[in-house]
């Protein structure tokens, strides 16, 4: 049987449900969520907030109840908060780590089973046997909780409506939470296509497209507050080598071996992204008085530090702009690439950093490795 079956109108005998038949206004109520939700994929609004509102909207049709999401973390296998408007967010992590097992809650329940799972009353329901603390915590008497599915019929997550009262749902109900499962699922899948779209396959890095973005929004966001920011752009040297004296593979592992280190040295605000190729690049902001210079030094040594396996030791060159004027991207991009251009000219494993020289021509690049010369130039 196919999982989305779930999600079809209530069979009639389901005792779960109270079989009532759905008023126009119900159907309409319905039908204006649905279309809200549209409009705001339609604004491209963050998949993140639409959540949000879907939760506030399905709560307005259920008096004082509590929408939420719960989606499965692979890694752990357990279910954690992901939307909850309503609930304060200094409760949300009892509801992080949830094992999906049966008796753990109408979600780990509905999770479990991959279907709704609608509990009237949590201090007696055995789908609650293990979590009465949790429903006592959050004052919880009914929680209707519904799977949400992904697009090869595998239960990801679950939406769910509680409430301080018992309360067993109508046919109304059923079909609002299915409505809201169907949402849900539609709304990950967009933002996991959002995030590929902007991520670099092999490295697990942004690409390309995200690092473009990075840099209009530094742009835009020099133009309002002047704080300098800075961009590198690395290249592993002599990268052709490892491709042909091991094969593409060990290049691959090479290129994620580096992302790593690049990862563990930068500041936790820089933007880190695979420019093409061997090629990475880093966004800093708030990086006047040669900070980038420092970090880029960091990133040099670490690189020589570190053991890439069969491909052995590495290293890189660096080239930096620090940017202190109001500058197209292509103009600071161009920039760093000429740093770079120094820095694998004057003999590779170094940082070279681009500084506006007033007018003097070609001292306008400085040499880490021998700055005092360079400045001289
Ligand atoms: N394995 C692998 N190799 C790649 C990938 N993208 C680009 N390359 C290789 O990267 C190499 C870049 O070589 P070059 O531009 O000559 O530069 P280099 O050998 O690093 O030399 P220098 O930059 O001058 O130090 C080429 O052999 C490309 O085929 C990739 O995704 N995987």
């Amino acid at each position: 049987m196919n999982n989305y079956e779930f999600l079809d109108p209530v069979m009639p005998g389901d005792p779960s449900v109270e079989m009532t038949a759905i008023t126009t206004d119900q159907f309409e109520s319905i039908l204006n969520i649905q279309q809200k939700i549209l409009n705001f994929i339609a604004q491209d609004r963050k998949e993140n907030d639409i959540l949000d509102e879907l939760c506030t909207l399905s709560e307005v049709m259920l008096e004082s109840s509590v929408a939420s999401i719960m989606l499965l973390n692979p890694n752990t296998e357990s279910l954690s908060l992901v939307s909850a408007p309503s609930i304060p967010e200094d409760s949300h992590h009892l509801l992080y780590g949830v094992l999906p097992n049966s008796g753990n809650g109408s979600c780990a329940t509905a999770f479990a089973h991959g279907r709704p799972a609608y509990v009237n009353d949590t201090s007696t329901d055995d789908r609650w046997r293990n979590a009465r603390d949790l429903a006592n915590s959050f004052e919880i008497k009914s929680c209707w909780s519904m799977p949400v599915y992904n697009r090869d019929g595998r239960v990801i997550g679950t939406f769910a409506l509680s409430s301080a009262k018992q309360r067993r749902p109508s046919t109304f109900h059923d079909r609002l939470l299915k409505m809201c499962s169907s949402a849900v699922s539609i709304l990950l899948e967009r933002k996991e296509l959002r995030r590929l779209s902007v991520t670099d396959k092999l490295t697990g890095l942004w690409n390309r497209v995200k690092l473009d973005q990075g840099l209009h929004a530094q742009r835009a966001s020099y133009s309002v507050y002047q704080e300098t920011y800075s961009v590198m752009i690395i290249d592993i040297d002599h990268f052709k080598h490892i491709n042909d004296n091991y094969g593409h593979n060990v290049g691959d592992t090479v290129l994620s071996g580096i992302a790593e280190v690049l990862r563990d040295n930068i500041r936790p605000r820089d933007l880190l992204g695979r420019w093409g190729g061997e090629e990475f690049m880093v966004l800093l902001p708030d990086s006047g008085n040669g900070k980038a210079l420092e970090i880029g030094e960091e990133i040099r040594m670490a690189v020589r530090n570190h053991s890439f396996g069969l491909a052995g030791d590495l290293t890189v060159s660096i080239g930096i702009c620090e940017v202190k004027e109001n500058l197209r991207t292509l103009e600071v991009v161009d920039r760093a690439d000429r740093a770079l251009y120094r820095a694998k000219a004057s003999g590779r494993d170094r940082v070279c950093m681009f500084y506006k020289n007033k007018g003097k021509r070609p001292s306008n690049i400085v040499d880490i490795n021998k700055k005092a010369a360079a400045t001289a130039l």
